[in-house]
């Protein structure tokens, strides 16, 4: 795995980037629809991905392909590294992909990374626009398709070779997501705690597997993030997670019966069926939209008080 770009990419960035924001204090990366977090920067300078060695191209509709470069917070101003768009596996990225990004942000310096992301609440209790500060995760191999981004031989041999993750969310950047939606002025059900359960779609779940996955512990379920977080946590960062509730994964409690409904039929007393509801990435877009400006002062309230530590 040494074969890996670095010199290569941090090369291209310090050529591109300016000295000042060259050693950026946090990293985020931004979810489906959440690239709106980087409007809170200044002095930006975006560098895409195409002109960066190992990474892929990001192909899904509401992520870009660049990173930001740029300041935040008052006077000199905090220099943060946006991630606009990530990878996932089902655009047929190599999990070694996927994480690369994460890898080249820690060698930056990156200590503190917030990671965003688009997800569907299981928990009944989660209403859409909810935004969800994730307390762990549930990857189980099997029901992703893939294995975890830190098989295979090891990227360094400092790394621990089992990496423990019972730690993997950061206490510290989790409290410091409460203390911001209070300052904020936040209502008390805008954010939430919970578990998010990584499959690796691209299609979103049937009711049985929502219903598994819920049955299993997890509040909110998606694509993405266990992988970063995994890469995060071997490089030793601290890491965040905010998952924005777009949709209700629907788990029905019981199964239309075309059985039930055929009798009925022909006994001449048809049952009426309410019509199946299905999510669709226009959606996940919309709510991404509809919440980025409340995601956005998040984020920057955090990385003002994390650079403060
Ligand atoms: O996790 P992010 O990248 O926010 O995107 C989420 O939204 C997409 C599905 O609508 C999937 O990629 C899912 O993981
Ligand atoms: N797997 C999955 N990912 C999502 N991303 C946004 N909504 C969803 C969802 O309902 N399921």
């Amino acid at each position: 795995m040494s074969e890996l770009p670095f010199a290569s990419t941090l090369s291209t960035l310090a050529r591109l980037v300016p000295a000042k924001l060259l050693k950026p204090r946090v990293g985020i990366v931004c979810g489906s629809g959440l690239s709106t977090l980087a409007s809170s920067l200044r002095d930006v300078v975006e560098v895409p991905y195409n002109q960066l060695e190992g990474f892929g191209k990001s192909t899904v509709v509401g992520h870009k392909s660049s990173l930001a470069f740029g300041l935040i917070g008052p006077g000199e101003g905090i220099p943060v590294v946006v991630m606009l768009g990530r990878f996932h596996p089902y655009e047929g990225h190599p999990l070694s992909t996927v994480v690369y990004p994460i890898r080249v942000l820690a060698r930056l310096g990156v200590k503190n990374l917030i990671i965003t992301n688009a997800s569907g609440a299981l928990n009944p209790n989660l209403a859409v626009g909810t935004i969800v500060v994730i307390q762990d995760h549930l990857a189980i191999p099997n029901l992703t398709g893939h294995l975890n981004p830190v098989f295979g031989p090891q990227l360094s041999p400092d790394y621990p070779r089992f990496l423990p993750l019972s730690d993997a969310y950061s206490v510290k950047l989790r409290r410091l997501a409460f203390l911001a939606a209070n300052k904020l002025g936040l209502a008390e059900d805008a954010l939430a705690e919970g578990v998010y359960a990584w499959v690796s779609g691209p299609t979103y779940e049937t009711p049985a597997e929502g219903r598994f996955l819920r049955s299993a512990g997890a509040d909110v379920v998606g694509m993405s993030t266990v992988p970063e977080v995994v890469a995060a946590r071997e490089e030793g960062m601290e890491v965040m997670v905010l998952s924005l509730v777009t949709n209700a994964v629907v788990i029905p409690e019981s199964y239309r019966s075309i059985k039930a409904e055929i009798k009925a039929e022909l006994a001449g007393k048809p049952i009426e069926q309410a019509p199946v509801q299905t999510v669709s990435h226009d959606e996940v877009l919309a709510v991404g939209k509809q919440k980025a400006e409340v995601m956005k002062n998040l984020v920057a309230n955090i990385i003002e008080n994390v650079s403060s530590d």
